[in-house]
């Protein structure tokens, strides 16, 4: 019977977890090339007070994605995503609308909602809700995503898809696919070293480290993600304090670069850590 309540509650929490992520990322401060309390990082169409309204138009989504998992629980996982696009798509929407046309949240919109109605997958089968098994629905629900639409085009168009043809990154599909492996191998095992805001610098510093992250290069080119990746693993290897996250902030907004895909996989962080 415990086992039972612990199960339910956890469930019932994922969407709450995704709004309260998106929250703390928000707040966390300094963040490199980010928007945070401090400034607007590497960004000019967009400020502190822009992404609270994001904030605001998405988090009811989130239970809107977990009640549509629940719901399809029992169809197989190829058919998911395609229930789950325009519900994605319409939240992006309501994002657009409520910033005026501007990209707050678009790659945390996929992958928090991805984990939520992943869990009202499980919950639809019966099943408990753990980052483990979260992180295998959301795979299984992705399966092939990377071919269909970034490997298997004749002609390199988007911008996403010339980084897969000229780099191999596969963005926020590949990460999702593979069942957020940069979360889980770069984070979550020191999730517990360490405590409060300095647990999310450690966290966000290992993801600047270890992925590839393509907003890093449509900004600044391939030479912009290494110079990223190479800042974050030598302050993770020397230390680091806040005047250090500062000049890593200034360092970044000479160079325009904005690690958002970072920022939005410290979100799936703390709502895989919640569980
Ligand atoms: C797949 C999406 C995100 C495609 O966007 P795009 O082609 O721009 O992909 P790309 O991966 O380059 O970046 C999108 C955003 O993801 C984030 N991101 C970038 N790199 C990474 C990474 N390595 N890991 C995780 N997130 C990343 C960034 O915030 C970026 O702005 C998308 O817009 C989409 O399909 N939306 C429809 C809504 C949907 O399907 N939702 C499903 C769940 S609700
Ligand atoms: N605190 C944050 N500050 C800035 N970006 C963030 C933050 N948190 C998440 N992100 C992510 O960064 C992305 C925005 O990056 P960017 O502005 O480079 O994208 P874009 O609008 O598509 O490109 P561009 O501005 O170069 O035309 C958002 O999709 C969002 O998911």
């Amino acid at each position: 019977m415990a086992g039972l309540l612990a199960t339910k509650s956890a469930i019932a929490d994922v969407p709450e977890l995704a709004a309260q992520a998106l929250r703390l990322e928000l707040d966390l401060t300094p963040k490199p090339g980010l928007v945070d309390r401090a400034n607007n990082g590497s960004h000019q169409d967009m400020d502190h007070a822009l992404f609270l309204k994001s904030i605001a138009a998405i988090a009811p989504w989130f239970r809107v994605f977990a009640e549509a998992g629940k719901a399809h629980a029992q169809k197989p996982a190829s058919e998911q995503l395609r229930l789950l696009r325009p519900m994605g798509m319409a939240c992006e929407q309501a994002m657009f609308t409520a910033t005026g046309g501007v990209n707050t949240h678009k790659g945390g919109i996929f992958s928090l909602g991805l984990l939520c109605f992943a869990a009202g997958r499980l919950q639809g089968q019966g099943r408990m809700v753990s980052a483990d098994a979260l992180c295998q629905q959301v795979s299984e629900i992705c399966c092939g995503l990377v071919a269909r639409e970034l490997a298997d085009r004749p002609q390199a168009i988007t911008a996403g898809e010339k980084q897969f043809r000229q780099y191999g990154l596969t963005g926020a599909r590949g990460e999702a696919e593979q069942g957020f492996i940069t979360v889980r191998r770069a984070v979550l095992p020191y999730w517990h070293q360490e405590h409060g805001e300095r647990r999310l610098h450690n966290a966000l510093l290992r993801l600047m480290a270890a992925n590839r992250d393509s907003n890093l290069v449509s900004r600044g080119g391939i030479e912009g993600l290494h110079y990223v990746q190479d800042y974050a693993a030598r302050l993770l290897v020397t230390g680091w304090d806040s005047d250090a996250l500062r000049e890593m902030d200034k360092a970044l907004m000479a160079r325009r670069l904005s690690p958002g895909g970072s920022a939005d996989l410290l979100a799936v962080a703390w709502v895989l850590a919640g569980l």
